[in-house]
């Protein structure tokens, strides 16, 4: 994948590689779907369906956490939100900054899930003067004139670009050089960014065209099971196909990629 983004080594702190990384949210969602239906444990094969991963893998993941499960009975589920939540960092408040408060911005700062996940928007900035002050989800949208002093005031170090992509990266430079250090962009641009600065990208829109090729294969198996030919790819699930699941790119990891 073509990428303006700084390499950086396949494994984080306390050795986890960046693709467990990418699955403790699959994990979260799942365990705090048990967590509200006060489900106390679970089993990796019971966890592993909910969060649409392999079980094998599941297992080798929670091993970098140190955590084994206990035989016959499985993960102690509230203990594992809590793990993974402290070593995704959602222990603490993340101020985040949205900036491009149209359609696509706008839609993100009414999103309550940031909130209940530990991401606190902070701010709501626009270019467009007439926005100015005008509230979004409760929160006045302020002027790109004041983004790096909303930056500093707020000690943001996350920022989610929502603009065109013509603006997407002069406005990644200003967070950059304001001193925010982790980028969602949602502009179909790829950002150029420092050492030190992650950025992550979602493309909805490459998500649609993957499952376009999904059913396009599944169409031709349907074709050549019909004339019982051979189909002209692997069926997925087989040897031949790698594990990967329906829910992103990289198999099972979320609808978020490296830009
Ligand atoms: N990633 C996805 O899946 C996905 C889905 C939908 C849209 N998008 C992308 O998200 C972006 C926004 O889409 P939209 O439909 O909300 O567009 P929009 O035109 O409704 O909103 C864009 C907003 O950005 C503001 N803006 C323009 N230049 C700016 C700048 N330099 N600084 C700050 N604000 C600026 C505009 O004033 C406007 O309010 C587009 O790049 C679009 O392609 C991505």
């Amino acid at each position: 994948m073509a990428t303006g983004r700084t390499h950086r080594p396949a494994t984080r702190s306390r050795g986890i590689p960046e693709a467990t990384v990418a699955r403790l949210p699959l994990y979260l969602r799942a365990l705090t779907a048990l967590s509200e239906r006060s489900v106390p444990t679970v089993s990796s094969e019971e966890l592993a369906a909910a969060a649409g991963v392999n079980s094998a893998k599941l297992r080798k993941d929670f091993s970098y956490l140190g955590s084994y499960g206990t035989r016959g009975v499985g993960y102690d589920v509230e203990y594992l939100v809590y793990q993974i939540s402290r070593e995704l960092g959602l222990t603490q408040d993340w101020p985040v900054v949205i900036v491009g408060i149209g359609n696509l911005g706008a839609a993100l700062a009414n999103y309550g899930g940031f909130a209940s996940r530990g991401f606190r928007v902070a701010a709501l900035i626009d270019a467009d003067p007439a926005m100015a002050g005008k509230p979004v989800a409760g929160i006045p949208v302020q002027h790109t004139d004041e983004l790096e002093k909303i930056i500093k005031d707020n000690g943001v170090s996350i920022g989610v670009i929502a603009t065109p992509a013509g603006a997407a990266q002069p406005v990644c430079d200003r967070l950059v050089a304001a001193g925010v250090t982790s980028i969602l962009n949602f502009a179909p641009t790829v950002l150029s960014v420092p050492d030190g600065v992650d950025v992550r990208k979602v493309d909805l829109s490459i998500e649609l065209q993957i499952l376009a090729f999904h059913e396009q294969r599944k169409a031709g198996e349907e074709t050549a099971a019909g004339t019982g030919a051979l189909p002209a790819a692997a069926p997925r699930g087989t040897a031949a196909a790698d594990d990967s699941t329906d829910q992103g790119p990289d198999g099972d990891v979320p609808a978020v990629m490296p830009a």
